[in-house]
């Protein structure tokens, strides 16, 4: 198989009408059903051998971006990024997760005053979560993760930054937070008081319900990958609180460890609880897996940093991003800071990309190509989204 091949069969089947492809069959479990444990969301069927799997239609294989000159129009992508564009996702679905997701919001977690409701709203997360994911067997499998989107958002908003957040005293909410993923073992005595705090706030609330139907849907091994992917994210918001408190201005470098870990990378690498199978631990552990994982996440995150870049320049106080941090450690114009800052992205995305055909080849097994897949699907899906949502993000006039 040549790699070109290799890389339409990782990207997956694209364009109009193709949606269907990603969709192994299973009945939609009704609303609220129980789900017992372990085993609550039907699996998906295996997926054929990787030879068999679907050839991408329609979208070329890299955009042929024209030459434009000007701010780009609302929704319109950052001139010069390398990215995939996607089928706009399928609105049934869209709007079936909304609908859970606001009730799961209101009335299971009570997670925000009536006021924020507008910006709920405006987050679309369930267009998010049915482009990132359009495997998914079932809407119920699509909530696993857009709970989690959710309760991800609240935490970083009322802890860290803007309903409330501050840096002060951010490391003992976290790791109180952390608890409601990673539960206490602790004496009969104090058991009771940790239970009583897993409903404390908003944010607490909201982990803890995600993780209790994400645990009874997933297999334990993937409860533990997620565990440890909110420990890393965790670590990030930390260390970025700490260069805040002490004013530091980190290098490049050194900004973009921080964001290897106050990072997306625990939402992509949900997608085969999402998809209802599993990458097994040993195959997820690879060192190559987590190379590209990582790389994967980072092209994710730094895609944030490009498309939230004047949201976040008109929010109070300093805000990290890299186009800032570019611009601030290296002596460049903001504009040549932004530029640069696309460069990185678009290195990030090709590596990705490139690693993640060599561990095809090198691993042909089927769920780990469905695996890579997956993730590359939530990266293009997480483009689409942020490129797409004009309530959230607009672009810069550096053009
Ligand atoms: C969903 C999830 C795991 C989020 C954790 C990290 C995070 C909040 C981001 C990667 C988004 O970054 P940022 O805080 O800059 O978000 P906005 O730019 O405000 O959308
Ligand atoms: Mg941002």
């Amino acid at each position: 198989m040549n790699s070109t091949a290799l890389e339409r069969i990782l990207r997956g089947p694209s364009g109009i009408g193709t949606s269907s492809l990603y969709r192994p069959g299973g009945p939609e479990l009704p609303e609220g059903s129980e789900l017992p444990e372990g085993s609550a969301l039907p699996k998906a069927p295996a997926l054929p051998e990787p030879a068999a799997l679907p050839e991408p239609a329609v979208l070329p294989e890299e955009v042929a971006l024209p030459e434009r000159e000007g701010r780009p129009e609302p929704g319109e992508p950052i001139p010069g990024l390398y990215y995939h564009p996607i089928p706009e996702p399928d609105a049934e679905r869209v709007a079936e997760v909304g609908r859970r997701i606001k009730a799961w919001a209101m009335e299971e977690v009570e997670l925000y005053p009536p006021e924020w409701e507008e910006q709920f709203d405006g987050f679309s997360v369930g267009k998010y979560m049915v482009a990132c994911h359009p495997d998914a067997p079932t809407i119920e499998h699509l909530m696993l993760a857009t709970r989690f989107m959710v309760a991800e958002n609240a935490v970083d908003d009322c802890y860290c930054e803007d309903h409330g957040g501050s840096p002060v005293g951010l490391g003992g909410r976290l790791l109180l937070a952390h608890t409601t993923l990673d539960p206490l073992y602790t004496t009969e005595e104090y058991r009771p008081q940790w239970e009583e705090s897993l409903q404390a706030d908003a944010p607490r609330r909201a982990y803890h319900s995600a993780m209790d139907y994400f645990t009874r849907a997933a297999t334990p091994s993937q409860s533990d990958r997620f565990r440890h992917d909110m420990a890393r994210l965790h670590m990030g918001y930390l260390a970025e609180a700490a260069w805040a408190e002490t004013n530091h201005s980190p290098e490049v470098w050194e900004y973009l460890a921080m964001r290897q870990f106050n990072n997306f990378r625990p939402c992509p690498t949900l997608t085969d609880s999402v998809g209802g199978y599993e990458l097994p631990a040993e195959l997820h552990a690879m060192r190559a897996m987590q190379r590209v994982i990582a790389l994967a996440s980072n092209a994710t995150t730094i895609v944030n940093d490009l498309y939230s870049y004047t949201k976040e320049l008109a929010a109070p106080g300093k805000h990290l991003n890299l186009p800032v941090v570019i611009a601030e450690r290296e002596g460049r114009s903001d504009r040549e800071a932004y530029l640069k800052a696309v460069e990185v992205h678009n290195e990030l995305m090709h590596a990705f990309e490139s690693a993640a055909a060599t561990l095809a080849l090198t691993h042909p097994d089927p769920t780990v190509i469905r695996f890579l897949r997956g993730v590359a699907t939530w990266v293009d899906g997480n483009h689409h989204w942020h490129c797409t949502n004009t309530y959230r993000y607009s672009l810069p006039d550096f053009w």
